[in-house]
């Protein structure tokens, strides 16, 4: 892959907090359209990893480009076709759903229209609804859809269905279909093996701030010698994922 073909580029990236190394070595391209899966134990450097890539951390040693652009130097420019689903903690507890979106579409000179956002999350009911009183997967589905409020050409979604309800879930792997079909890069962080299975081309596993795999589904079932990917990642990993989760 030269580097026109790469739309995230992460190298040698490190990172510790005090006394921890959440990230010792992790090194990623994923190409333009992409979907690439990050599984991991808890613990793994999963969140580290995107944060640092994302632009939200700033990594001890390494570097990152996204479409070539810095997440640092080139913030602004990246603001413009990066979509990241932040944790909670980011979004404005007081303010209503629809006042959420409507905060986010005016970073953007073209964002997706209110009421679209809403129904591919299935929020229309809840444009009225004040942040904190929404349900843990409510929350969830709105950060997923400010993620995609701006069209970005990459976005960057952390546990996207952990916590939803199978039709949840569903919906929003159907999301994510859609964001294929538009030749959308996506770094997918989960848990959930049929998730990956059925969205990701790649995988790469990481343990204890370290890539040890990078392959497609079949490609680490057959590296591993296992019929499933948990079992794969068992093998890989020497962890089971039932730890992980
Ligand atoms: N802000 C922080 N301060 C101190 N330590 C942290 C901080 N964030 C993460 N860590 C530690 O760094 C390590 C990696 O954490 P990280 O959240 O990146 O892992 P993860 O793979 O995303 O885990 P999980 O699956 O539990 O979300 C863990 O040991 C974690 O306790």
């Amino acid at each position: 892959m030269t580097s026109s073909e790469t739309a995230v580029l992460a190298e040698n990236l490190a990172k510790s907090y005090r006394h921890v190394q959440a990230v010792a070595q992790v090194s990623l391209r994923v190409a333009p359209g992409e979907t690439m899966g990050i599984l991991g134990t808890n613990g793994a450097g999963k969140t580290t990893t995107i944060e640092m890539i994302a632009g939200l951390r700033v990594p001890d040693r390494g570097q990152v480009r996204v479409l070539g652009l810095d997440p640092r130097r080139d913030r602004a420019r990246l603001r413009q076709v990066l979509g990241v689903q932040l944790q909670d903690a980011y979004l404005h507890h007081a303010l209503r759903v629809s006042e959420l979106v409507e905060l986010y579409r005016s970073f953007y000179p073209d964002p997706r229209p209110a009421d679209e956002l809403l129904e591919l999350v299935d929020l229309t009911r809840q444009r009225r609804t004040i942040f904190e009183k929404l349900s843990g997967g409510q929350k969830q589905r709105l950060s997923i859809a400010l993620a995609l409020v701006g069209r970005p050409r990459v976005a960057i979604l952390d546990e996207l269905t952990t916590g939803l309800d199978p039709a949840a879930r569903r919906r929003m792997w159907s999301a994510i279909e859609q964001l294929k079909s538009e030749a959308v890069t996506v770094l997918l962080v989960s848990h959930a093996m049929e998730e990956v299975e059925r969205l990701c081309d790649r995988v790469a596993v990481l343990d204890a701030g370290r890539v040890v795999a990078v392959d497609t589904p079949a490609g680490l079932r057959a590296r591993a010698g296992t019929d499933t990917l948990d079992d794969a990642f068992v093998t890989l990993t020497g962890k089971d994922l039932e730890e992980a989760t």
